[in-house]
Parts: C-alpha cells; structure tokens; sequence
C-alpha cells in the first residue's frame, strides 16, 4: 500500500484522537457509546476528514431486525430475481420465555426455526445460533432473540462482499436442506456452529449448478447500490441464500460491517484501489467547490 502513498498509522484509543494524525481516512471497526462519542466529536472538527463509517450507520447492524429492514423495502424484480428476507420474529428481553411458543403460533411462522440473538456486537455470543424443531423447545432459549423461518438453500450460502462499488462473491457451505420428513421426526432445539465461516469455502466444489450458480450480476449491482445507499456503508458483507427449487427467489439473511476482507478474493487491490478513489473523489470535490 506505502508504494500508492498509503500508510496505515495504528490509533491509540487512549489518546484524543485529535492528537493523532493528521488523518485523510479514519478506518475503525470498535464498538460502544464512548468510541462512538469520540468519532462523532472528531467528525464535528474535522469534516475533512473520510470516516469509514459513521458509527450510527454501523450500530444499525448491531440488531438482527434493523440490518435486514432495509432490504424488505427493497423492490428489485427488474433485475432478473427476487431478493427478501425469511419472515421472522422478534422476541424482545422483557417477554417471559414461557410466551415464545404462543407468539410463533399467533405469527404462523413455519417450522423449523432460526433463532438468533438479537445483538450483534462481535461476542461470540452474539453467533451463538439454534435450529428449532418444534415450538415448544423454544421457550429453553434466552431472549432477546430473532426468530427467522428456515429457508432451504441446498446447503450453500453466497458471501457478497461490499467494497465501495467493488462487488466479490465467494460460496461458503452452509446448513443442508430439513426435509419434512425430519421435521416430523426431531423434535427439540439444537445450537449449531459457525457452518458458513471462511474454512467452509464451496468455491472449488463440485455442486449442482442450480444451487450453485451465482446471482444474476445485474442483481447483485442493484442490491449492491441500493444498501450502499440505504445503509450508508462502504464496507460490509452481505449473506444471501438461494430458495432450493427455485432458479432467482433469494434471502438476505445476514449482513456484516467490515468482515473479515483477508477471504476476499483479490482484497489488497480492491482495498487499495478504494482507498485510492476515495481520496481522489476528495481531491476532485475540494477543486470543483
Ligand atoms: O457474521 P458472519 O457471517 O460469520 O461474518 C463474520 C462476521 O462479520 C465477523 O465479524 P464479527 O461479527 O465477529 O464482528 C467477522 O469477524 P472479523 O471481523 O473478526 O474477521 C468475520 O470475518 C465474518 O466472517 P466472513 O468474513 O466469512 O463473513
Ligand atoms: N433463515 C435461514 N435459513 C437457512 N439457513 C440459515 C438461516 N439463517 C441462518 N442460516 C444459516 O446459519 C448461518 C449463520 O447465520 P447468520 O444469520 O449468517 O449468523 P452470523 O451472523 O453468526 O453469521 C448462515 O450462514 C446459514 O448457514
Ligand atoms: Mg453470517
Ligand atoms: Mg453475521
């Protein structure tokens, strides 16, 4: 990066931010009110300066039900497919477990579930997920929680990493099809582990193309813009599944802030290249003002 004029300089959180620098881009991935007071404060001073991203457009992704509104609202069946989220169901800290089984009935949500806690903030915690069988089971679970449908997606999940207008997607495995048949035979809830994480890359499987073959790329763009927009993100990952059957009915049902990018493909020269444009859409603005 140093040989495009780009240094990286650590910021040290326990000195005034101001003290450091001087910054063309503050890049940050830390959580909590104090950091966010800081970066909002450091933002009022220095407008000049990019901050990759506003805390609040982050924090939006710290709840399982504010990450996906925005893709509920999204309407792209123009764009060769259709993109939503499984229906789902929030069961906030106050409600006595006890309840869950009544509140799944009144939804009419289908069997199985996906319960997810409902924060996100980086704890392992907060990735601790069950599959659920039966509704009765899910008054074992702790809320607050999100409560999503299981969609059958044929075992694979697609990556799409959001770097400014840079679009990757990789295929990682992921949970295989319930058939009714198990469905009527398990019964219980069962936590499972991170099947979808970098070492379950499908990229170099061999799987059936209609369960592997990407998203339509035209789909992926407007997907793409639209959250950029929405979100007012630069830096995220979006999980999106592909309904088993089916050749263009698609689920986002997980979306990142600033993932893991070392498992994108070519990651040093999209990162570069970002950098590079962001600076020099600065430059542009500061002359044409
Ligand atoms: O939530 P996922 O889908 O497992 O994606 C994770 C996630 O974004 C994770 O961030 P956090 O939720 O722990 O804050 C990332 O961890 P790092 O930022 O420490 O790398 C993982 O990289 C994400 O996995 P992936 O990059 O495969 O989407
Ligand atoms: N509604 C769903 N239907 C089918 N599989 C799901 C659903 N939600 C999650 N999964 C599976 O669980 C994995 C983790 O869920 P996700 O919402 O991405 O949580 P995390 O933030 O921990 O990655 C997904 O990668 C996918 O394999
Ligand atoms: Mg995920
Ligand atoms: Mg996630």
């Amino acid at each position: 990066m140093w040989s495009k004029g780009i240094y990286f300089v650590a910021i040290d959180v326990n000195k005034p931010l101001a003290e450091q620098g001087p910054f063309d881009i503050v890049l940050h991935k830390l959580l909590g009110e104090e950091w966010r007071d800081v970066i909002e404060d450091f933002r009022q001073k220095h407008p000049e300066v990019i901050v990759l991203d506003p805390p609040d457009a982050i924090q939006h992704l710290h709840n399982r039900q504010s990450m996906l509104q925005d893709v509920v609202d999204l309407n792209l069946s123009d764009c060769n497919g259709k993109v939503g989220i499984p229906r789902q169901l929030v069961i906030t800290k106050d409600k006595n477990p006890s309840t869950i089984p009544y509140e799944v009935n009144k939804a009419g949500l289908k069997l199985p579930l996906v319960a997810k806690p409902l924060v996100v903030d980086g704890s392992a915690k907060s990735h601790e997920l069950f599959l659920a069988y039966d509704e009765f089971s899910l008054s074992e679970l702790e809320p607050p929680l999100v409560l999503q449908e299981f969609v059958n997606h044929g075992g694979l999940l697609f990556k799409i990493y959001i770097v400014g207008d840079s679009i990757k997607v990789v295929r990682r495995f992921s949970l295989p099809n319930i058939s009714k048949r198990e469905l009527s035979k398990v019964s219980g809830v069962y936590r499972f582990p991170r099947v979808s994480c970098a070492a379950a890359s499908a990229d170099d499987a061999d799987l059936d193309p209609s369960i592997a073959e990407h998203p339509p790329r035209p789909l992926l763009e407007r997907l793409a813009k639209e959250l950029r927009h929405r979100l007012g993100l630069r830096l995220f990952n979006v999980d999106m599944i592909r309904e088993y059957g089916t050749k263009d009915v698609f689920y986002v049902i997980d979306i990142n802030y600033f993932p893991g990018f070392g498992k994108m493909p070519d990651y040093e020269h999209v990162f570069t290249d970002f950098l590079l444009n962001l600076k020099q859409n600065k430059c542009k603005k500061k002359l044409t003002a």
